[in-house]
């Protein structure tokens, strides 16, 4: 029996190959004239396409996105946007950039229109994260949801493979964890069982050819519906852990969320036989008990990390992660207990297949 509320919440959404010729008119939409272009440093071949096509609306570009959105670029960030009257920021990359923008708008309210060109999924939700001291804080406002995104294949085609597939993977997560999260609907259970099957398809063949457009596409396609449950629904478990580990040991995003994703799904997988049904059917008809297993095959058949300790997490700080994992928990289908989950965090930093 369904029991649900649902209010929607997502950008304007423009798609397709070749689709970054719409910015003009999506900046016309915004009713922008001065917007400040972000980007990660090694980024800025592609910021500098964004600016030319901007012409005299074109503020400047900003070339200091940095994971995890360190504080002081944020400051720097809106300064720049400050001095230059930037009234929009088009944010061009990965779930950093889209970072950083959120980072401003949070502070000032500009308007944001955010180019993604990795698959983490940060431009269809209002959820922000800043590290300060050390400490990652993230939060939830309707203020940094970006206004419009342009969703470009084409832009995903210098992407390098290993962080496509991870990358990847990570869209997958927030997928998985909508499937079971106490606040989805059935419209979240659709576009999470999509996504899924879009993503599941794309990654081997990207791993098989970097510049298939077509699978570019659907990877993209896949990081729009995951990315957009994540934006509608609470997390769980899996995400919970990889904040810890990424925030407290500084272990990489979507190669952290890669490794823990199998084990966090076998931990919770009797728990949720709808969850699994769905995940199963997206990963080809599998049987809903070996959907753990299928998703670490996956990973390991495109080459990305399955173990921890091969992200440069050291056994010790294993009781450390655990505590850490146990202190402000989120919402989570199987209660959480010390032993259990210290063996969870054990399997995965060795990358034993669940
Ligand atoms: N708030 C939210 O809803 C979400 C937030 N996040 C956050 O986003 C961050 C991770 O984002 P993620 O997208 O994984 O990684 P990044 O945005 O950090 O991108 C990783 C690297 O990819 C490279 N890159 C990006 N796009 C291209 C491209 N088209 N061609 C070549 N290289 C490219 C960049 O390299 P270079 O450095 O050389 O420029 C960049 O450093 C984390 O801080 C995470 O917490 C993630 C998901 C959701
Ligand atoms: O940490 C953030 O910036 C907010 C959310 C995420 O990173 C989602 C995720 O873990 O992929």
């Amino acid at each position: 029996m369904h029991d649900f509320t649902y209010r929607p919440q997502s950008p304007r959404t423009v798609f397709g190959a070749g689709a970054l010729v719409h910015l003009e008119r999506e900046i016309d939409l915004l009713g922008a004239q001065r917007a400040l272009v972000l980007c990660t440093p090694g980024q800025v071949a592609q910021a500098q396409q964004v600016a030319e096509r901007l012409g005299a609306r074109a503020a400047g570009i900003f070339a200091r996105a940095e994971m995890h959105v360190p504080i002081e670029a944020a400051r720097a960030a809106r300064d720049e946007a400050r001095r230059l009257g930037a009234d929009c920021a088009v944010a061009i990359g990965g779930g950093s950039t889209i970072g950083l923008g959120k980072a401003i708008a949070l502070d000032s309210g500009l308007p944001i229109l955010a180019i993604p060109t990795t698959y983490a999924g940060s431009e269809m939700t209002p959820i922000y994260g800043i590290t300060e001291a050390g400490l990652k804080t993230t939060g939830r406002d309707a203020r940094v949801m970006p206004r419009t995104v342009i969703y470009d294949p084409a832009l995903t085609l210098p992407l390098p493979v290993p962080l496509s597939m991870t990358s990847g993977i990570n869209a997958i997560a927030h997928a998985v964890e909508g499937l079971y999260a106490p606040d989805g609907n059935p419209i979240m259970d659709l576009m999470a069982e999509e996504g899924i099957r879009a993503l599941a398809r794309a990654l081997p063949a990207i791993h098989q050819r970097a510049d298939d457009m077509e699978a570019r596409g659907d990877a993209l396609y896949g990081a729009w519906l995951c990315g957009s449950v994540l934006g509608n629904v609470s997390v769980a478990l899996h995400h919970k852990l990889c904040h810890t580990l990424g925030g407290s040991f500084k272990l990489p995003h979507a190669e952290t969320h890669t490794v823990v994703l199998p084990h966090a799904l076998a931990f919770n997988l009797p728990q949720v036989p709808a969850a699994a049904a769905r995940i199963a059917r997206a990963l080809g008809g599998v049987a809903p008990h070996t959907v753990a297993g299928v998703l670490y095959d996956l990973a390991q058949s495109v080459g990305a990390p399955v173990a921890l300790r091969d992200l440069g997490l050291r056994e010790a700080d294993l009781d450390r992660a655990c505590e850490l994992a146990l202190t402000h928990q989120y919402p989570n289908p199987r209660p959480l207990e010390k032993a259990p989950l210290r063996a969870l965090l054990q399997r995965a930093y060795e990358g034993q297949r669940p």
